[in-house]
Order: structure tokens, then C-alpha cells, then sequence
């Protein structure tokens, strides 16, 4: 199905980018076809979206870009390819895409340092509570030095389970079994020697993942088989004192769940950089919650992630529209 669209040499390929991106790639993109940057600050509603792309070669989405058979359909039949600026692709119909001999491609790898010192970043936080605490600070609450005053917990020697050993897992595990000698247990669909003799790590099943961690992350992707992956049933499984986090997607924790587990203490605290939606309103429990860290969805937001991803996408774009395999194919 693949590479069965038609190519048009008479006109000038069509580009649609749903946003702006950092990085010199634009220029590269430019020589070989018209390229349409969404103009607005908001991201463009479904309707909005099938209505722009129309006549187009090529789209370039962020992940809170739902593209789907009709929007496929409203671009019409020669576009070529989706360039999803993102690892995870979970906001694409793939079944629709490959049905209709588009490829979709996505920006793996560049982004995993990142992604990585980012949950490593908000383990920490959220195990010292240093959001609570520097909002006492902020608010004038802080007044005396307290010895029993936010105490918080410490990961070193202690249990990490990691959900979803993929390669953002990995380079978390690689930071906190090397750096602050945790234990490593993980869930994956298939053993990982690697990772088992480099860094002590023991794949188990979830139950047991969530019974023996003082801290969890996650790090599968969203699909069926991963949403709310997370529900009542699994926090009553884990310890007490648990940290939580979550750099994946928010659909992957039942978030009722969640705030029911932070307001009977069943757990320690959580950071998130995901939720469902992004962003949650300002008044929403979890957000006001003084054990909830809650993060704008930055896990790739550095200079060097970023601008290698628009790197990739472009070369996913120009590929794409050249009839060519994609640099970073999602497998369809
Ligand atoms: N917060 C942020 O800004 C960012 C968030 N992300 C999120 O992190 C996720 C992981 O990225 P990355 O590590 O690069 O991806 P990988 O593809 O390397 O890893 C994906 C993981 O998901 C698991 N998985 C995939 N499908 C299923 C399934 N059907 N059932 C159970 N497990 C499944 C894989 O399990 P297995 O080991 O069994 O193969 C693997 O562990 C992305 O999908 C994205 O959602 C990524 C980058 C930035
Ligand atoms: O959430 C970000 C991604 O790259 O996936």
C-alpha cells in the first residue's frame, strides 16, 4: 500500500505545520515545497485542522494534534505523509493511515536524555516536596527552621519500578541504579539481558512491580492495552510512602484514582508531566493537591532535544513527499 500514492512533479508540493518549531530545519523545507505555519497561539480544533490541510503533501502535528481518517480524507488523496513532532504517535489513527498508504513518522531517541532527567528531575522533587516547600517560601508562610518540618523521603538504596523499559526507561534506570545505586525491577513484554546484567535489573510482572516499589515511573506508550493502566485497583496494590511519577501520557493513570490515593496518604506524592487534558484547569483538585507536582508536558523541552526533533521531522517531511522510506518510520 505503502508508496502507491500518486506524485505530481507539475506543481509545488503543499506543507501544513501545526505550530511553529524551533531549529534551522525550515529552511531545508522551504527549498522543496509551500509550506502553511498554523497561525494562532491555540492549537487548531479537528475541524479546523481537516479544513487547512486540505490539498496538502504533507502535515507536520504535535501530539495534541488528533489526525485521523477524516482529516486524512479532507487533505485528499496526495498526501504523503504525516510528521508527528513527537516519540509518542498515540493521537495518530495508524490503521486509518496505513489504509490509505500514508506514511507517519516520529522523533525518537534525540529526545530521551531529556524525557530521562526530566522524571529523574521530578522523582526528586516530588520525593522532597520541593514544590510544597518552596511555595511556604513564596507565600511567607516559612517562618522558623522545624526539624520534623517536610520530610520528605530518599531514593538511594531503595526500590525502583520501572513500567515500560523502553529507551526513556532505560536511560532513567541507567540514572538512578548508576547514580544513586537503586534497586531496579521493571515491567516489559520481553526480557532484557541487557539491562538485567548492566544494571541489576529484574523484569516482573505489574502486580509484583507495584507491591515491592518505593518508586514507580512510567514510561509505556498509550494504547488499549496501557490506558488507565494505572487504576484503584493497582494503588492498592503498592506500598504505602510510594513515589509516583509520570512522563508518559496522562490517560495512563485513572487520575480519580490518583487524587483519592494522595488524600488518604496511600501514597507519598506524585509529579506528573502528563495529564489528561493538558492543560488541567487551574481549580482542578490535582493542581491545587500540595502532594501533586504537576509539570506543562516539558520532558523534551530543551534547546538540543527540540531542535534535533525538528531535524527528524523535517527529514521525515522531505522523505515522505519525495516517495522516499521514512529517517524515523512508526511501523504501521
Ligand atoms: N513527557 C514528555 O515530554 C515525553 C513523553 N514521552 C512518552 O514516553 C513514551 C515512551 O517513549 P520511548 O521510551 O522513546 O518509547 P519506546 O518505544 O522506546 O518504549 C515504549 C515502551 O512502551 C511499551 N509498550 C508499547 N506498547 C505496549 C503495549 N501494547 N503494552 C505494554 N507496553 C507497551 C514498550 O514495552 P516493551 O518493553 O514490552 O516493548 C516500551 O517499554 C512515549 O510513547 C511518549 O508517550 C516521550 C517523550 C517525551
Ligand atoms: O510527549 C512527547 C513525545 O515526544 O511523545
Amino acid at each position: 500500500m505503502l508508496g502507491s500514492r500518486e506524485m505530481s512533479d507539475s506543481k509545488p508540493r503543499k506543507v501544513f505545520f501545526s505550530r511553529q518549531l524551533p531549529g534551522v530545519a525550515l529552511d531545508r523545507l522551504a527549498a522543496e515545497a509551500d509550506v502553511t505555519i498554523w497561525p494562532k497561539a491555540d492549537a487548531p480544533t479537528p475541524d479546523e485542522l481537516s479544513d487547512v490541510v486540505r490539498g496538502c503533501d504533507a502535515i507536520l502535528t504535535l501530539l495534541s494534534d488528533a489526525v485521523d481518517g477524516r482529516v486524512m480524507d479532507a487533505a485528499g488523496p496526495q498526501l504523503k505523509v504525516i510528521s508527528n513532532y513527537a516519540v509518542g504517535y498515540n493521537n495518530i489513527d495508524l490503521a486509518a493511515a496505513k489504509q490509505r498508504g500514508i506514511q507517519v513518522g516520529n522523533t525518537p531517541d534525540v529526545l530521551t536524555d531529556a524525557t530521562a532527567d526530566l522524571a529523574a528531575t521530578l522523582m526528586l522533587a516530588a520525593s522532597r516536596r520541593v514544590a510544597e516547600a518552596a511555595d511556604d517560601v513564596t507565600s511567607g508562610r516559612w517562618q522558623n527552621w522545624e526539624p520534623a518540618g517536610l520530610l520528605g523521603v530518599e531514593p538511594s538504596g531503595k526500590t525502583l519500578g520501572i513500567i515500560g523499559m523502553g529507551r526513556i526507561g532505560k536511560a532513567l534506570a541507567n540514572r538512578m541504579v548508576g547514580g544513586w545505586k537503586m534497586n531496579l525491577i521493571y515491567t516489559s513484554r520481553r526480557d532484557q539481558t541487557d539491562v538485567n546484567e548492566s544494571l541489576s535489573g529484574r523484569r516482573v510482572e505489574l502486580d509484583e512491580l507495584l507491591r515491592e516499589s518505593d518508586f514507580i515511573s512510567i514510561h509505556v506508550a498509550l494504547c488499549e492495552a496501557t490506558r488507565k493502566l494505572i487504576d484503584a485497583e493497582a494503588f492498592a496494590k503498592m506500598k504505602s510512602n510510594v513515589v509516583l511519577v509520570n512522563t508518559a501520557r496522562g490517560e495512563i493513570i485513572d487520575q480519580d484514582a490518583l487524587l483519592d490515593a494522595l488524600d488518604t496518604c496511600k501514597i507519598f506524592t506524585a509529579g506528573l508531566d502528563v495529564t489528561t487534558p493538558e492543560p488541567l484547569p487551574a481549580s482542578h483538585p490535582l493542581v491545587q493537591h500540595q502532594r501533586c507536582l504537576i509539570l506543562p508536558h516539558i520532558g523534551s523541552a530543551t534547546t538540543t532535544a527540540r531542535s534535533a526533533m525538528t531535524e527528524i521531522a523535517v527529514d521525515n517531511i522531505i522523505a515522505g513527499i519525495q516517495g522516499k522510506s521514512l529517517r524515523c518510520p512508526v511501523t504501521l
